[in-house]
């Protein structure tokens, strides 16, 4: 129980970038996230170092950035907008957090793998891999609240989310073992077509099976550095970047305004003479909306994804706020609380106001990282936060410019986050309708005539709408 929290700028910027040096994320971290091994997020030291700088160079490659933008699109245009389109189609209500925790599990997993784990469909079907992922993030942020002797007995006795993360952990290992399997194959494959490989985009996993980094690094790429390399990135990517997703649509669906001026935004990207039809934006074509990138700030700022963090001292040390810590204690940063405070963002702190990350000249405001902590800072900040904006930029654009989204249900997602579990908050955040804007639907049910030997018959229709992975819908008229 030996903890100091703090909230204070200073202290940020001291413990994460002058004495840097000083502060670590400690054994006792790494006993926490043990499921990631000696992955980036683990790592301390050189062993951290020398990973970061293979990770930043691989994550900042020509080659990964074509992949992202492709696969941004992608993921949107046949995964995202199809289940919407069905959705508001049926004028059915759903829950957006989950949707958008699918929409990450799939592009991130496609970004750092190459594979489609698929799990955003209209079924919304039960996917193994998915599930084990949402277990083992549930199991490791109860340990963050427990005793290590608590859930350590939990282990042993194989009860409650440790006897989940056990088994999360076999479904993780065997799925992305399968992964490295195939990836194996299909650049045996490939090889014969070196040229045509040269100009396409690809995934994390085969730039760093391709990577020389092993040699001018020491970290052996073997299986269990691929399988923790993955994990990570699938950790530190899938969570963070839908409820990035769920927070800042839940706010701009509560300020009409904003979401006005978001579509003035959009549209005046659209080339004139390209009509009101269904639209989709390209990474390219957001990279610059000012406005939508000052409300993702403000989003993140008020709804950090990770809303808390720790670091240990590896020799006692005094803060700028005068307290005195040590080796034994952990210093928890409270990122929710420092998005919020009036002393740091002023007397509208606690407003949704993406005016105020924009300049007099009409660009974006840079805000220090010790003050926005939602990307972390110092020389462990986010190496995904580029990767995190551009997906987030193309899957709002598709959904503010050609839906309206209304919450239906709302309980407070304030007060059931301190609720039981995690399920009830995903449960009562956010039950939406879709409704079209304006398209000119099919109707589902309706009355035919057709000839039967001569006879006339008047049938009903009942017209299902069945899901495809290529086609996006296939229409089925099902006579009955
Ligand atoms: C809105 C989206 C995101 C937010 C708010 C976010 C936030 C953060 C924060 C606060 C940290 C520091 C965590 C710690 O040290 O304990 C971090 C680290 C990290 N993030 Fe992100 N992240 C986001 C998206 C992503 C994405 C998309 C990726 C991967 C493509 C990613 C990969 C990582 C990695 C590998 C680290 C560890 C860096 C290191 O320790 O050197 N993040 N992120």
């Amino acid at each position: 129980m030996d903890m100091l929290g703090t909230a204070d700028p200073r202290n940020v910027h001291y413990i994460m970038s002058a004495n840097f040096q000083n502060f670590q994320k400690g054994p006792e971290f790494k006993k926490i996230f043990d499921i990631l091994g000696d992955g980036l997020i683990n790592a301390d030291f050189d062993l951290w170092k020398n990973q970061r700088k293979i990770a930043i160079t691989l994550l900042t490659h020509q080659r990964f950035h074509k992949f992202l933008v492709k696969t941004s699109w992608d993921r949107v245009n046949n995964g995202l907008v199809p289940f919407l389109e069905f959705m508001a189609n049926e004028g059915k209500i759903f829950d957006l957090q989950d949707v958008f925790l699918r929409f990450a599990f799939d592009t991130t997993c496609i970004l750092v793998t190459g594979f489609d784990p698929g799990s955003l469909s209209v079924e919304l079907n039960n996917i193994a891999f998915l599930k084990a992922m949402n277990d083992a993030g549930e199991a490791v942020a109860v340990r963050h609240l427990l005793p290590q002797s608590v859930w350590k007995l939990q282990q042993w006795l194989g009860i409650g989310p440790e006897n989940k993360l056990r088994k999360a952990r076999e479904i993780i290992d065997l799925q992305i073992g399968k992964y490295l399997l195939m990836k194996r194959d299909e650049l045996r494959a490939k090889r014969e077509n070196l040229k045509e490989q040269e100009e396409e985009g690809v995934d994390l996993l085969t730039l760093y099976m391709n990577d020389e980094g092993e040699t001018k690094t020491g970290i052996k790429f073997d299986d269990k550095f691929l399988r923790d390399t993955i994990l990570t990135f699938m950790f530190g990517g899938r969570d963070t970047t839908s409820s990035g997703l769920t927070w800042f649509i839940w706010l701009v669906v509560r300020h009409p305004e904003i979401e006005k001026k978001i579509r003035e935004e959009l549209k005046a990207i659209i080339p004139v003479g390209e009509g009101e039809k269904m639209r989709l934006f390209k990474a390219d074509e957001v990279k610059n909306a000012i406005y939508l990138h000052a409300a993702l700030c403000e989003s993140l700022r008020l709804y950090p994804p990770i809303p808390f963090e720790r670091k240990t001292p590896r020799e006692p040390d005094i803060l700028p706020s005068g307290h005195r810590v040590h080796p034994k204690m952990r210093v928890v940063f409270l990122l929710y609380t420092m998005g919020r405070m009036e002393s740091i963002w002023g007397k509208d702190a606690s407003e949704f106001k993406p005016e105020r990350w924009i300049s007099e000249r009409g660009t974006v405001k840079h805000e220090p990282s010790y003050k926005f902590f939602s990307f972390n800072a110092g020389p462990r900040t986010c190496i995904g936060k580029e990767v995190a904006f551009t997906q987030m930029k193309v899957a709002v654009a598709a959904v503010i410019h050609n839906y309206h989204v209304e919450i239906v249900k709302e309980d407070d997602p304030h007060k059931s986050q301190h609720g039981s579990g995690s399920e009830e908050v995903r449960v009562s955040c956010l039950s939406i309708a879709l409704l079209n804007d304006g398209a000119n639907l099919e109707k589902e049910k309706g009355n035919d005539t057709i000839d039967i030997e001569d006879s006339q018959f008047t049938i009903e229709l009942d017209i299902r709408y069945i899901w495809d992975q290529n086609a996006r819908f296939a229409n089925r008229k099902q006579y009955d």
